[in-house]
């Protein structure tokens, strides 16, 4: 007989992201899609997702705010942003998904002003997991979007937004 996995862990949004977080994987139902050379790939439902449900985990290394430091100095400002900050058990730490390891949580994208994720510190065994919950019910063809909080993001001016759409459009004339 085929194992099945328990119930609760499908129906109740934290249980199921502890039990995707403790895998170590992706769960099904996303599509990564390059969308244009503005704003690279981003992650897409394939199915529909409730409002509260747990999506991805951004996986990376969890390391210390020291280590960041010393990271920032030597990475490119194309690695950075793959740098995420969160407080946990009041230590200030940073999971650092620059390397490309095929998972999804690197690649989802910001939206400061209509996401339908939201990034949560989870703890799992102790340990701190960032997973994204739906905000909003989510229907296939969406793309996951999450606010990367606060500080200043060059793609959100409207002087960026509005030299990239003219490179992209200059690209498709080429
Ligand atoms: C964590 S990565 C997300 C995945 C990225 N799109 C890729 O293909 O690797 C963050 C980078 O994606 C791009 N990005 C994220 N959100 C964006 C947005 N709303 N508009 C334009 N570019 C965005 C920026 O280049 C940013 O540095």
């Amino acid at each position: 007989m085929a194992a099945t996995r328990p119930q609760r862990a499908k129906r109740n949004p934290k249980h199921n992201a502890i039990y995707y977080c403790s895998l170590g994987e992706d769960k099904e139902g996303f599509d990564i899609k390059y969308i244009n050379s503005f704003k690279g790939r981003g992650v897409f439902s394939c199915r529909r997702f409730q409002k509260g449900d747990f999506l991805i985990e951004y996986r990376g290394e969890v390391i210390s705010r020291k280590e960041q430091e010393n990271r920032l100095k030597v990475y490119h400002d194309a690695l950075k942003v793959f740098m995420f900050d969160f407080r946990f058990n009041g230590q200030q730490l940073c999971v650092d998904a620059a390397r490309e390891d095929g998972s999804l949580g690197r690649l989802v994208n910001d939206d400061a002003v209509n996401p339908n994720s939201k990034m949560k510190v989870t703890g799992v065994d102790g340990r701190p997991h960032l997973c994204l919950f739906a905000l909003k019910d989510i229907g296939p063809g969406e793309e996951i979007t999450y606010n990367y909080g606060d500080s200043d993001r060059p793609w959100r001016s409207k002087v960026f937004i509005f030299s990239s759409i003219e490179n992209v459009r200059n690209c498709h004339k080429l």
